[in-house]
């Protein structure tokens, strides 16, 4: 993607061991990049969330191999690379994906080879990654232009999304924005209803700018909006993203998500789930049951951050001293209210068997 003319990924090697990501914790108010160098960077960039979004947590798990072969190559240093980085996050099943993807090429190889052959690998999954995500646009905007088909001409598509599933959650494009990208491309008249995403604002802050950046036309909401805009004809449909779903189509992502696939099923409004396939957990069968749900520090509830408008950034605390605050990162949108999973080889049923058929070696 494009940020004042200059093309961008999220994530990408300068040589020599340094590995350079963009803080998304300072966005949207600074675009800073930062240098990884080693394992415990990182991370770091992963579990304090300058790089997020379950693609990206991947490639960054994959990059940070590399990192740390560079330091120690043996047998030990890779099982403790894998497993610092597995430990960063518990709900994006892409991490573990992209770990056992590096250590099964890396194990097997003598330590000399080691870290040539990581740093392929992990430009090879942020390159793939790329590729996965152009494919999930063109299958998704076709959606869209369907849609846009059944409107008065020019009259825009409106989509709803939470949380932030576009470039920066990604190594580009986006998974849920990533139809909205391609249709925008096409020329489709579009506009995107924005969840701000409570508590880390990752719609407000990070989408909102995506989408800002490249001229799409949007409007941020507060969480509790959509269904109010569902019951009066204001959304044509949800595309949203996710971090793991099972073999069975449920669907984990962002808190809140569960909440808007209740109000579009109520209101009939569709509801898709962009969907690049190494964010399939093919073990599971019960999202609700077996997806591990992410619990983070009660002060990204308890606490906003943002600018003044002197361009100081601040933290302020917006509930009573000594209340107890809960902060659960994701929920599950069970299958039955998935219309659809947009995919890198198309669009299919939430089922196991419309998974398995537009992915057949896996049954
Ligand atoms: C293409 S990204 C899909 C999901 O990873 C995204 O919707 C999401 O929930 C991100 O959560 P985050 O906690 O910001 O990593």
């Amino acid at each position: 993607m494009r940020i004042d003319g200059a093309a961008y990924r999220t994530i990408w090697p300068e040589g020599d061991g340094v590995v350079a990501i963009i803080d998304q914790t300072r966005l949207p108010h600074d675009f800073a990049v930062v240098r990884l160098t080693g394992l415990e960077e990182a991370a770091h960039a992963i579990r304090a969330m300058l790089v997020r979004g379950a693609p990206l947590i991947g490639a960054a798990a994959a990059y940070g191999v590399a990192l740390a072969l560079r330091a120690d190559a043996s047998d030990r240093g890779l099982e403790r690379a894998c497993a610092t980085l597995l430990a960063t996050r518990p709900t994006a099943v892409n991490l573990r994906w992209a770990l056992e993807r590096m250590r099964g090429l890396l194990a097997p190889l003598p330590e000399a080879q080691r870290v040539g052959a990581a740093e392929a690998e992990a430009a090879a999954i942020a390159d793939e990654d790329v590729e996965i995500n152009r494919a999930i646009g063109l299958h998704g905007a076709a959606l869209i232009r369907a849609a846009a088909e059944r409107k008065a001409p020019g009259e825009p598509v409106n989509v709803l999304t939470h949380c932030n599933a576009g470039w920066l959650a990604t190594v580009d494009w986006g998974t849920a924005l990533a139809p909205v990208y391609a249709a925008f491309e096409q020329g489709i008249p579009l506009h995107v209803w924005v969840d701000e995403t409570r508590p880390r604002n990752q719609g407000a802050s990070l989408t909102a700018w995506e989408l800002k950046h490249h001229g799409v036309p949007h409007t941020v909401i507060a969480d509790n909006v959509g269904g109010h805009l569902m019951q009066h004809g204001k959304v044509d449909l949800c595309i949203v993203g996710t971090d793991r779903t099972t073999a069975t189509g449920d669907v984990c992502n962002k808190i809140g998500t569960y909440l808007k696939a209740l109000a579009a099923h109520d209101n009939g409004v569709p509801f898709y789930v962009g969907l690049p396939s190494p964010t399939i957990d093919w073990t599971i069968a019960d999202g609700v049951r077996e997806i591990p749900i992410e619990e983070r520090d009660g002060r990204e509830v308890s606490e906003l951050t943002g600018r003044t408008a002197d361009g100081r950034i601040e933290t302020v605390r917006v509930t009573p001293d000594g209340s107890p605050v809960a902060n659960y990162a994701f929920d599950v949108t069970p299958a039955r209210l998935v219309t659809g999973l947009i995919t890198e080889r198309g669009v299919c049923p939430a089922t196991r068997d419309g998974l398995l058929g537009l992915f057949p070696e896996r049954g």
